[in-house]
């Protein structure tokens, strides 16, 4: 592989150029030879004059291109270069006719002029001063545009980073980068609050600048939000920023009080501590409060024959109801909001099928929703009725990625047209796309909430369902009986005795639910190896790419996801002649590697094809945990395919292969409102905020034929014993006793 070079010379020809993200195709004149360049170039024109670093690359067409990682541009010296470069329209105005006058008139001087005298252009013939003083705007301009450019490149930042940078600011970007490049951390979608320090550090930034501190605060309360958190208690925040930020206690007080006047956080007394929130997640909880609230206002009347209705409906699927169902269903038709909770198997579907066919009787509308697609997809066969994944119910709109605003068409203004509205595995949705779901949602609206509580909460911030719960505002069902088909299951009567801390028996063999003896990790990654390969295959009938899903409780150590990916990659997919692969960062991707997408990504195209690869369908969005296998990766146009499941195939630009994961094995966090044929949990020691009794039963519950936990019988009862739950600093239940009692209060 040749390495990094320097060239110089002289842009010849631009051959293309994308205004948008300023990737650029043009011929550079060396003095030894020509070279077609290509990357990523801002505003270069014809005849200017080009430094790039960078390497020779071979593309399969095209031949030897230099690919430009980074450059200076300069403005042209010589007579020739300086004709080139007005003859090539980069000022408007200037076409190649008066380039030449001017270039006759003024010569090697001519860019002098321009800048410093442009009056002196009009004694050009067809040249009015008018002309010239735009003419030296615009030269102004690019000339700021490339010293930007350059300062940016200066203190580190990429080109891409440069462009889009530029892009935002203009030409105040010195001016506000120079000032504060902590704002880089709040404008810029990539540019984190480390990176931003970074730049600040090179610029001889001082550590205590207040600019510093607020970002690093806002940072923190950031990557706390990542963890699940919608605030946290001041005191630990102050904490965590002197330690990441070594600076003096006074100067956090003083930036919290900068924030908190400039709107950006709000701390609030509760429970007699000071909690502090990033504005958006308490303005989000008490949105969301105040829409429960709203809807909840609402009581319908139950229709004169229900408990007919309710008989034919027993009669008809040959069941009878128990009595917390009948009430299930009852609330279900009378409140404005109802919670529906319960573990596998306690008749939560076959009540919201009632409750459904009761409203419709009516000629009530009824719409079905769910976080994930895998768990839209399973409400729409329980129900026989078109489920639809939240974000798609919203129906989001293209979202500009350097936005993050106006992602749904369906909002306060547009609401959905419904009477009833079910969302299923409420425990994954967390506050923010609540608070978006309640905005389209109109009062006079049915809200019915079905989720188990006892899930693992969303990987998003907040505690919603939980929090609803427990708010003792709303009211909830829930449902305990586990029926006679659920009891036949091991899956199902394991799962609730896991989650009431009961010790399951692992010697049963004959059953749904396997456990494998091994004692060290060696022993139970081979063990994973040919149950995947070969065992499980045979005995369930489905492969680990499309059944068997590994479950780990982490991502690190032999038996976390990173290394199980990369032993199951080598065991179900080596490498081989034909099979094409692609590094990023850490990991390696290969042609046939499973794969899940770890991020909702509303821009991203798919597409399904027929078999004589016609388009029959095409969208956009790919949600967090879709998985599927590559079916393609092009060396060439720097792209990796996947085919999701539903056959939706989806390209990758190179750069966007964060967004991917090997998928052989994936966290139990990352599994939530996802169900498999066959799930397969290595269990052996771990760090014990993960060893808790929620992620097993979380993981179990995934498992629809069969569960196999290969490890340490020690470990599971541990796990069982251990009742902690991670814990999630959320207020909305707060919130929504508080709304409640004030509006009870002044007797609304
Ligand atoms: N009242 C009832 N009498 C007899 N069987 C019932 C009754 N209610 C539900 N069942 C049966 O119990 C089983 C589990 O019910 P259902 O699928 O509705 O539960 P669930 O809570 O949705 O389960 P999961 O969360 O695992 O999907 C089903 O086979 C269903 O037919």
């Amino acid at each position: 592989m040749e390495t990094q070079q320097v060239i110089e010379g002289i842009i010849e020809e631009i051959i293309y150029r994308n205004e948008n993200n300023g990737y650029c195709v043009c011929e550079i004149s060396m003095e030894e030879e020509d070279i077609t360049c290509v990357g990523t170039m801002l505003g270069v024109s014809e005849g200017e004059q080009i430094r790039a670093v960078g390497e020779y690359v071979s593309h399969h067409t095209y031949g030897r291109q230099f690919q430009i990682e980074s450059y200076q541009s300069f403005i042209p010296q010589d007579r020739h270069s300086v004709l080139r470069y007005l003859s090539s329209g980069a000022i408007k105005g200037i076409g190649p006719a008066l380039a030449k006058r001017i270039v006759k008139k003024f010569g090697d001087d001519s860019f002098r002029i321009i800048e410093e005298e442009p009056e002196t252009l009009a004694l050009v013939k067809g040249i009015s001063e008018k002309k010239a003083n735009e003419v030296a705007n615009i030269f102004y301009e690019q000339r700021e545009m490339r010293k930007t450019i350059i300062f940016l490149q200066e203190y580190g930042i990429s080109l891409t980073y440069a462009i889009k940078i530029y892009n935002r600011y203009k030409e105040r970007t010195m001016d506000i980068v120079g000032n504060n490049p902590y704002k880089l951390a709040e404008d810029i979608i990539g540019i984190g609050f480390k990176t931003a320090d970074e730049i600040a550090m090179k610029m001889g930034i001082d550590k205590d600048s207040v600019h510093r501190v607020k970002a690093g605060i806002m940072f923190i309360l950031g990557r706390a939000s990542l963890n699940g958190h919608t605030y946290l208690p001041k005191n630990d925040l102050i904490d965590k920023a002197e330690e990441m930020l070594l600076v003096p206690y006074e100067l956090i007080e003083n930036a919290l009080i900068e924030l908190q006047i400039n709107k950006q956080i709000i701390s609030k007394e509760v429970e007699d501590r000071v909690i502090t929130y990033n504005m958006m997640f308490y303005h989000l909880e008490l949105n969301v409060a105040r829409k429960i609230y709203d809807l909840a206002q609402f009581d319908y009347d139950l229709p004169g024959n229900v408990d007919n209705e309710i008989k034919v409906i027993e009669e008809n699927s040959d069941i009878v109801f128990d009595d917390y169902q009948r009430q299930a269903i009852k609330e279900g038709i009378k409140n404005g909001v109802i919670v529906v909770t319960g573990g596998p198997g306690t008749g939560k579907t076959t009540t919201i099928n009632s409750i459904i066919d009761l409203l419709e009787r009516q000629g009530l509308d009824v719409m079905l929703a769910a976080p994930t697609g895998r768990a839209a997809k399973r409400m729409t066969e329980a129900t026989g009725r078109q489920a639809q994944t939240i974000h798609r119910l919203l129906e989001i709109s293209f979202m500009n990625s350097e936005d993050n605003n106006n992602k749904f068409e369906k909002h306060e203004d547009n609401p959905l047209e419904c009477d009833a509205l079910i969302i299923d595995e409420a425990s994954m949705v967390d506050i923010v796309l609540m608070n978006s779901l309640l905005k389209a949602v109109i009062p006079g609206t049915r809200l019915i909430i079905v989720g188990d509580k006892d899930q693992l909460p969303s990987v998003g911030p907040g505690n919603v369902l939980k929090d609803i719960i427990e708010s003792n505002k709303v009211k909830v069902v829930k449902l305990e009986k586990i029926f006679r088909q659920a009891r036949e299951s091991a899956i199902i009567m394991n799962a609730h005795k896991i989650n009431s801390g009961e010790h399951i028996d692992l010697a049963n063999k004959k059953s749904d639910f396997f456990y494998i003896k091994r004692a060290t990790a060696g022993s139970i990654l081979d063990e994973m190896k040919t149950l995947t390969k070969t065992r499980l295959p045979k005995f369930a009938n489905c492969s680990p790419f499309d059944g068997i899903q590994i479950l780990s409780p982490m991502r690190k150590g032999l038996l976390g996801t990173i290394n199980l990916n990369k032993e199951l990659q080598a065991t179900l997919n080596p490498p081989k002649k034909d099979k094409n692969e692609k590094v990023f960062r850490d990991v390696l991707f290969r042609e046939g590697d499973k794969v899940m997408q770890i991020k909702n990504n509303y821009n991203l195209a798919w597409q399904i094809k027929n078999e004589y690869n016609f388009t029959i369908d095409e969208g956009v969005g790919v949600f967090n945990g879709d998985i599927g296998t590559i079916i393609e990766i092009n060396q060439y146009t720097n792209k990796l395919k996947v085919k999701f499941e539903d056959d939706k195939v989806v390209e990758y630009e190179y750069a966007n292969l964060e967004e991917l994961e090997l998928a052989y094995a994936v966290t139990i966090h990352k599994s939530q409102g996802s169900e498999y044929p066959v799930v397969v949990i290595p269990l052996l020691t771990g760090p014990s905020m993960l060893l808790i009794r929620n992620l097993l039963y979380t993981a179990v519950t995934r498992a629809k034929k069969y569960v196999v936990i290969v490890g340490l019988d020690t470990t599971i009862y541990q796990m069982i014993d251990n009742d902690k739950e991670i814990e999630r600093y959320s207020t909305l239940r707060l919130r929504i006793q508080e709304i409640f009692d004030t509006m009870n209060e002044v007797g609304v």
